[in-house]
């Protein structure tokens, strides 16, 4: 059997920021090559965490206390910064959340999208801007040219969020991951921008690790899920299987809350305070603490 692509195993971290508490809780979870996993549960769970720790860009004030992340086999954790720069934007990839923020406002998109082809892969300007163009098509960006000539205020969010999603795939990375992508974004943007991401990893083979606190989002786009809640996996699996058959009371009642990403119009029904005391309890943490 081989091994999957990426394996956390048991891995705990604190915060210095809340007093040293524990911020991450005995979390593992494996994925396989070309699977999309959503990570997902509502804030300070610590989806960001994991994906920052993934990432390589954990703040110092964030401490990993026990606990593995193994990337086709080498400990994350545990390289060098210099390795570390070798695997993050080749290998592993990030779609940042925010479009307005995530570009240099003085560069060119153009600039933008060949650096890490010409400085990591060994490209000249003239192929990568080849590959730019071709990336730029990818995503469904009509007239590349004039976009690659043009400055990031020159382009909505929505053409933004699509070039950070060309930039992510650009270097062929193993792994991809997209922290709330279109949480910036309008209802019917968000929907073109999971459909192009979904797209892209089926087209290229590449695992996504998908940051949301939205289920109809993993309904739409993920293969597998995992909830957290206070750090803790509170239950994960296949996505069919988890919303078709919720095995946590959390997730059973976030189920029947909604909103379906499908139905923006639904109504949404609070998760009852009855299971948020379940939940802490089965976790052990103090009520004042959510
Ligand atoms: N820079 C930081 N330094 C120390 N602790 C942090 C830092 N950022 C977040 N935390 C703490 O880590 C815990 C988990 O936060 P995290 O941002 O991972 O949750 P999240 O699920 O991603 O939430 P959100 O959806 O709001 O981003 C929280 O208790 C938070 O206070």
């Amino acid at each position: 059997m081989t091994s999957p692509l990426l394996s956390i195993a048991g891995l705990s971290a604190v915060s210095d920021r809340d007093g040293g508490a524990l911020i991450l809780r005995d979390v593992s979870l494996t994925l396989e090559r070309g699977e999309v996993r959503g990570l997902v549960g509502e804030s300070g769970a610590g989806k960001s965490t994991i994906a920052k720790a993934l990432l390589g860009i954990l703040p110092r004030s964030v401490r990993i206390t026990t606990g593995s992340i193994l990337f086709e086999n080498r400990g994350l954790l545990t390289l060098s910064a210099r390795e570390l720069r070798g695997i993050m934007g080749s290998e592993i990839s990030l779609i940042p959340q925010d479009p307005q923020t995530a570009l240099n406002p003085g560069r060119r998109i153009e600039a933008q999208l060949t650096d890490g082809l010409r400085l990591k892969r060994g490209m000249s300007s003239r192929d990568a801007r080849q590959r730019a163009l071709k990336l730029l098509d990818e995503v469904h960006i009509h007239n590349p040219e004039r976009v690659l000539r043009a400055y990031p205020h020159e382009l909505s969010g929505g053409m933004r969020q699509r070039i950070l999603i060309a930039a992510a795939f650009a270097l062929e990375p193993k792994l991809v991951v997209a922290d709330e992508p279109t949480t910036a974004l309008d209802v019917t943007v968000q929907k073109q921008i999971l459909r192009l991401i979904r797209g892209l990893q089926e087209a290229h083979g590449t695992a996504v690790i998908f940051v949301t606190h939205d289920l109809g989002v993993v309904a739409q786009i993920c293969d597998s899920v995992t909830l957290l809640y206070a750090g803790k996996v509170i239950e994960e699996g296949r996505t069919s299987d988890v919303l078709a058959h919720p095995q946590h009371i959390y997730t059973k009642s976030l189920v029947a809350a909604g909103p379906r990403y499908d139905r923006p119009d639904a109504g949404l029904t609070p998760v009852p305070q009855a299971v948020f005391d379940q939940l802490r309890r089965e976790i052990g943490i103090a009520k004042e603490s959510r």
